[in-house]
């Protein structure tokens, strides 16, 4: 198993070391320690309530919008614990974007959409500076060519698929260095679902991505490496390849060959 340490060269992008969450006095993850590298895809895997989302949310802290959610242990991004006293949660947030199960855009335009995260965010209102994002984030998901000519209609006349490319697009606009997808196909067709994992697999060029998925062929598609998760605890991280092929555990083999889940 690869848990921290032995990187040669390579510093990981996403440290999580020692993690533990409760949920008021459930144990939700326990001890967690995986390192994730730059610019590939992680795939997190593992039976239903196992804790994949609790430990995905935690990467950006969404999870501390909850009430009675206590952590210890850290997550590092780039060398600094996100859960250290001086972190801004909001830049935090921009660095480390999620896109959800269900394409969540806003009721407005789709150019507002993906100008939404320059403005809140006080990045730039300047229109040329913002209308270069816009078609540069467009473009960056490949929606830009299907939808040029229709960016003052309304997001929500856009097909689930492409309702999830713009929710991604929406993410690049303000520039973050991580991905998390939390199950982002769950809501498509196998044809949208093989779209959008082209794209993750072109983005992971650009991005660190962490994608949590129940279809265990797509994590073998498209990651690079994969958690297996059982009960809150982190059962093996390693090379997709040898996850799917020759697992350490055998928890693993079962998970993978359909034997449980
Ligand atoms: N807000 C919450 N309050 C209390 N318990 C929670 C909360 N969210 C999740 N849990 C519990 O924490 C455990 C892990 O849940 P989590 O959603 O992270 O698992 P998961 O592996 O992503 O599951 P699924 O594949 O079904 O989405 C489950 O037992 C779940 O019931």
């Amino acid at each position: 198993m690869r848990l921290y340490g032995d990187f040669g060269q390579h510093m990981p992008k996403i440290e999580i070391k020692k993690f533990n969450l409760y949920y008021a006095d459930f144990h939700a993850l326990q001890n967690i320690n995986i390192n994730i590298e730059e610019k590939r895809i992680t795939a997190m895997i593992g039976p239903s309530g196992c804790g994949k989302s609790t430990l995905l949310r935690s990467i950006n802290r969404i999870n501390d919008t909850l009430e009675k959610v206590y952590t210890s242990g850290e997550i590092n991004i780039s060398g600094e614990n996100i859960y250290g006293r001086e972190i801004d949660v909001d830049a935090l947030r921009r660095n480390v974007g999620m896109v959800f199960q269900r394409p969540n855009p806003f009721p407005i335009s789709i150019y507002e959409n993906v100008a939404f995260g320059l403005k809140v965010n006080r990045i730039t209102s300047n229109k040329n500076i913002v209308d270069e994002t816009v078609e540069r984030s467009l473009k960056a998901v490949l929606l830009w060519n299907d939808i040029k000519d229709k960016l003052h209609k309304s997001a929500l006349n856009l097909t689930l698929e492409q309702q999830q490319r713009l929710c991604i697009a929406r993410l690049i606009a303000i520039a973050p260095h991580i991905i998390l997808l939390d199950e982002p196909c769950s809501s498509l067709d196998p044809v949208a679902t093989q779209k959008i994992e082209e794209l993750m697999i072109q983005l992971k060029d650009r991005y660190t991505i962490v994608v949590v998925t129940h279809n265990m062929q797509q994590a073998a598609r498209i990651s690079h490496d994969t958690a297996f998760m059982l009960l809150g605890e982190l059962i093996e991280f390693d090379k997709t390849e040898k996850i799917f092929t020759n697992p350490s555990r055998k928890e693993t083999g079962d998970y993978v060959s359909g034997r449980f889940g």
